[in-house]
């Protein structure tokens, strides 16, 4: 007993998130005792159907939403304890950002360079390479207010990576963006794993979770019914060498699903 308490704490400090029991419910359940666990470096994306509850676990992970029961822990740190050492470790980008449309790009980032308390020439350098990496280069004088969603989402994840954050949430960030914008996105968020990293976004665009997540968990009424590879998956669903649109679509269907545990498949 002693063991597995010892490893189930070596694991929690080394995971990027750890969720157990996480549990909301609004006029019913919409996250239901879900258990979850992203390694540290890993690039993990999060399917499911509308309504499966996928925004409302990252919600809470985010510390906008407290949880009616469970755990979150966050690189061992006890999200709920603690949510301020737990967000300094982490970013949050919602499918709809919320960015302020008065300030040009350049202003935005020094803003929120500010709130973490970076020094502002420092702060100036970053902004100056964040904008090139999302390139906006052109329009980092311009106002917000006149960006369109793409630009907007772009300006949104640069604000995000201002405190170099280990772990990146990201909330359906490829929605509505055109193939240069996604593509730049997806370079970015890559990129971020590959200097160590830990990314989790959600997603309905079931290619982007099979070309660029190392494991993807598949959501249905608040929990979690599968998890693995696009071949883990498959093997869970019967479905070997079956497209991930026809493994999600099987796993998904609206029949009694078991929760699966956490890392059982991989
Ligand atoms: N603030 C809220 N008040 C009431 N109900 C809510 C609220 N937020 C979410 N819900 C409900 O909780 C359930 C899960 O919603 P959630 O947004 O987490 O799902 P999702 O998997 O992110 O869906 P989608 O893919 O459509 O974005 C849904 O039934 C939704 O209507």
């Amino acid at each position: 007993m002693r063991l597995s308490q010892d490893t189930a704490a070596a694991s929690a400090l080394t995971d990027a998130l750890v969720l157990t029991g996480l549990a909301k419910a609004f006029d019913r359940p919409a996250v239901d005792g879900l258990n979850l666990t992203v390694r540290s470096g890993e690039f993990y994306a999060l399917l499911g159907p509308n309504g499966a509850g996928k925004t409302t676990t990252l919600r809470m992970v985010a510390g906008l939403m407290r949880p009616d029961a469970g755990t979150i822990s966050v690189f061992g740190i006890d999200a709920l304890r603690d949510p301020i050492a737990a967000k300094q470790a982490m970013a949050w980008v919602a499918d709809e950002p919320m960015i302020y449309d008065k300030l040009t790009p350049l202003e935005y980032l020094a803003f929120v360079a500010g709130l973490w308390g970076i020094e502002p020439r420092a702060a100036e350098r970053q902004a100056h390479d964040l904008i090139d990496l999302i390139g906006l280069g052109p329009h980092c004088n311009e106002r917000c207010e006149g960006f369109s969603k793409g630009m907007r989402q772009k300006v949104a994840l640069a604000g995000a990576l201002v405190h170099e954050p280990r772990l990146i949430i990201l909330d359906e960030p490829l929605t509505g963006l055109d193939a240069a914008s996604a593509r730049l996105v997806k370079d970015v968020l890559i990129a971020r794993v590959r200097a160590g990293a830990t990314v989790i976004l959600t997603t309905h665009i079931l290619e982007v979770a099979e070309r660029m997540a190392d494991r993807i968990g598949v959501i249905a009424h608040g929990r979690l019914v599968a998890e693995g590879t696009l071949g883990q998956l498959a093997q869970q669903a019967g479905r070997q060498g079956s497209s991930l649109e026809e493994v999600f679509l099987d796993l998904v269907a609206d029949k009694p699903q078991p929760a699966v545990r956490p890392g059982m498949a991989a």
